[in-house]
């Protein structure tokens, strides 16, 4: 085995583009034929960590790559600070900080490249912890083009040749509602399931691009404007998921219909153990729906490889936007970024990554089904020393009727189709892939500047000085860039605008019960709950005996996932100031153990527009918690008719397949027929009907 060591500062990360790509493994183990492959990233130090390590240069990550060139698998050994302890994971492949961009993309990205101008789609994903340098690899700095980019320049050029069209949307999920960076000033964007089953994304933007240099502009300007999209009222940090789909649209020739390949590059927010000291209930709730993405992420890779019926896509919003570009003879890229010098964050991203290549294997082998339950649902304990995630009896509970969920074959229609991952038949066929409805080309806006071969527009490299090699984006042609976007938002972006069909909803608060330990004492919602649950004797239409609770949760779960959201948040207080580290070794950002938590008396605090509203009693406290819960529920009960599918509308209290139909034909009519309690009379509802359903005492 060639064995080497990650953590000394000597080597130097900023090797020119390509310096690597003479290196031996150039072609070992550059093998993507599965459908998902796992590769880790090690990222190189920052002009400031060598300062900070010249001292300590102890290396904790060690490599093990199998000598010759058919190595299929890499496994990383960890050394925490103290050499006692020892992990390890196996993934496809790890990279070095030596190893750049350029090489991790001839090696990973082109041939999914290629695969998308055979009409498969493709999805990278970067993750790992904070400042691990997934920014970095998927959108790049100042001297180094990100893996989008170079794939942009490919993208855009061979396109150019074979007379197709590309477009990009831009998007950042920030507590797991959508936006478009193209366009800011659009509300959230809907994700959308139409009757076909596809994926509509309403209300988000495609931008034509026609040479790299411009789409740099629009990409990194995007990047920069993100922050705007966020209101400052709302904003606990500033952590989201960045996305940007490649559209490749082959228009409508003799010999086929239109069609479109896609392929996604996903930005993760950076994974944060939710238990840091110092993390208050916001934050953790902010944390849980972050890390929640990654974890749905791995369930759905796992139930895709194991061909399960039913495939989680609904517990994250991530998962739900690529939905479409997973499965069959699609490809998934998983880059867990890690980082340079000892960081327990990036420790259970590795772990995470292995445990995922663990999971692939095994489905691969057949010995899944064997060993479901263990491996299916992220366990997120795998070090020794401490759990990321803190599991209570009660998480523990869920987790198990989680894992009961996903091995249940379902009965009746299923609402996700099958798609197998391994498609042996379809991975080799051209696939044709026919536009629902045509999508929108700008022709506003003709650019003819053609650019054959990539180089990062030359203002991005010219003045760039090692320091801003570290985040370009902050930096670049800030009053053109300004421009830019506005020229963009206004001639060249059009919005898609599909027929909305079926509209589906997110859960994604269900895993908050899996993730977040509770107060176990019940309190008036569970009540409330337990009201709406009780079945309706004065409903006279019959239920459907196969709704799957777990499969595809109903408002029973979500109004009782909120009712413990609530809860953490009537205990925890709500005014809070974060501060953003950048640029700190990940070592002085892990503190202490959760024994170091020490239980104070909340004092809570509720903003009101500039002033701060000092709530003391428990009193107090419950008064405003009921009535903002009640709003709450309701709004979020009105969500789901909004939104929920036929089958999901017939778990609820006092709605039958008749009623289920009709608030489908409502929804064809207006998106969101329902918008109070009184609108739900339209479908015959009682008063007392309606009433029962949020009684409180
Ligand atoms: N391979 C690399 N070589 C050298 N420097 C790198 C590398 N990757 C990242 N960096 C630097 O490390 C810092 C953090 O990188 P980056 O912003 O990409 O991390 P991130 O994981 O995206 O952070 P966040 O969690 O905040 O989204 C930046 O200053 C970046 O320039």
């Amino acid at each position: 085995m060639e064995k080497s060591k990650i953590g000394s500062p000597s080597i130097s990360s900023f090797l020119p583009p390509m310096a690597s790509s003479g290196c031996s493994k150039e072609t070992s183990s550059s093998n993507p034929s599965s459908a998902v492959r796992i590769i880790t990233r090690i990222r190189g130090f920052t002009n400031r960590e060598r300062e900070i390590k010249k001292s300590s240069s102890k290396p904790w990550i060690s490599i093990q790559k199998p000598e010759g060139e058919s190595s299929e698998a890499v496994t990383l050994s960890f050394g925490g600070q103290s050499s006692s302890q020892k992990e390890s994971c196996t993934v496809h492949y790890c990279y070095e900080h030596e190893e750049g961009t350029d090489f991790i993309y001839t090696r990973e990205i082109k041939p999914l490249v290629s695969g998308v101008f055979d009409g498969r789609d493709a999805t990278i994903v970067a993750y790992g912890a904070i400042a691990s340098g997934k920014t970095y690899t998927i959108q790049g700095s100042a001297k180094k083009p990100g893996l989008a980019i170079l794939a942009m320049d490919e993208i855009i050029s061979t396109a150019e040749m074979l007379g197709k069209s590309v477009m990009i949307s831009l998007y950042e999920i920030y507590q797991e509602q959508v936006y478009d960076l193209l366009n800011p000033a659009r509300p959230a964007i809907m994700v959308m399931e139409d009757a076909r089953g596809r994926i509509q994304l309403k209300g988000l933007s495609q931008a034509p691009v026609k040479s790299v240099s411009e789409f740099c502009k629009i990409y990194l300007s995007a990047s920069r404007s993100q922050k705007a999209v966020l209101k400052p009222q709302t904003e606990l940090s500033r952590r989201s998921h960045k996305g940007l789909i490649v559209h490749l649209v082959t228009p409508n020739t003799s010999s086929g219909p239109s069609h479109v390949s896609k392929l996604n590059f996903i930005d993760l927010a950076g994974y944060m153990d939710p238990r840091r000291k110092g993390n208050d209930g916001a934050r953790i709730l902010e944390n849980n729906l972050l890390n929640r993405s990654l974890y749905a992420l791995q369930k759905v890779v796992l139930a895709l490889t194991s061909n399960e019926s039913y495939v989680p896509f609904r517990e994250s919003k991530i998962t739900r936007m690529v939905q479409d570009s997973l499965g069959g003879v699609n490809k998934l890229l998983l880059v867990a970024c890690l980082n340079p010098s000892f960081c327990q964050d990036s420790v259970y991203m590795a772990n995470l990554a292995g445990r995922t290549f663990q999971g692939l294997n095994q489905s691969i082998t057949g010995s899944m089904k064997q060993t479901k339950s263990s491996n299916r649902i992220p366990t997120f304990c795998s070090c020794k020393t401490r759990t990321p995630l803190s599991t209570s009896a009660s998480t523990r509970k869920q987790t198990g009727s989680q894992v009961h969920a996903l091995n249940k074959k379902i009965s009746g229609t299923p609402v996700v189709n099958r798609k197998k991952l391994f498609d042996e038949a379809g991975s080799s066929k051209k696939l044709t892939k026919t536009t629902p409805t045509p999508i929108v080309v700008s022709a506003a806006e003709t650019r003819t500047n053609n650019e054959p071969t990539l180089t990062v527009p030359a203002s991005l490299t010219a003045t760039a000085s090692p320091m801003e090699d570290e985040k370009f984006s902050a930096d670049y042609g800030k009053e053109t860039l300004h421009l830019e976007v506005e020229k963009f938002s206004v001639d060249s972006v059009k919005e898609e605008t599909l027929p909305l069909e079926e509209v589906s909803h997110d859960t994604y608060l269900k895993s908050m019960l899996n993730q977040v330990d509770l107060p176990s004492d019940a309190n008036c919602f569970s009540e409330a709950f337990s009201l709406i649950k009780e079945d309706d004797s004065t409903d006279t239409e019959k239920r459907t005996p196969s709704i799957d609770m777990d499969r595809s949760p109903p408002i029973f779960a979500r109004l009782r996932e909120i009712s413990n959201y609530l809860k953490l948040v009537d205990s925890t207080p709500t005014c809070i100031e974060l501060s953003q580290q950048k640029d700190l070794p990940c070592e002085s950002q892990v503190s202490a153990e959760p024994k170091d938590f020490e239980p104070k008396t909340p004092i809570f605090e509720c903003r009101k527009e500039n002033e701060k509203l000092y709530l003391n009693t428990p009193r107090e406290v419950s008064n405003t918690s009921y009535h903002g819960s009640k709003n709450s529920l309701v709004q979020e009960y009105l969500r789901f008719v909004n939104s929920a599918s036929k089958e999901e509308l017939m778990g609820l209290k006092g709605i039958g397949e008749k009623r289920a139909t009709y608030i489908l034909e409502l929804r064809e009519e207006s998106p969101e027929p329902f918008k109070s309690l009184d609108d739900l009379k339209d479908i015959g509802l009682s008063a007392k009907q309606i009433k029962g359903m949020f009684a409180m005492k």
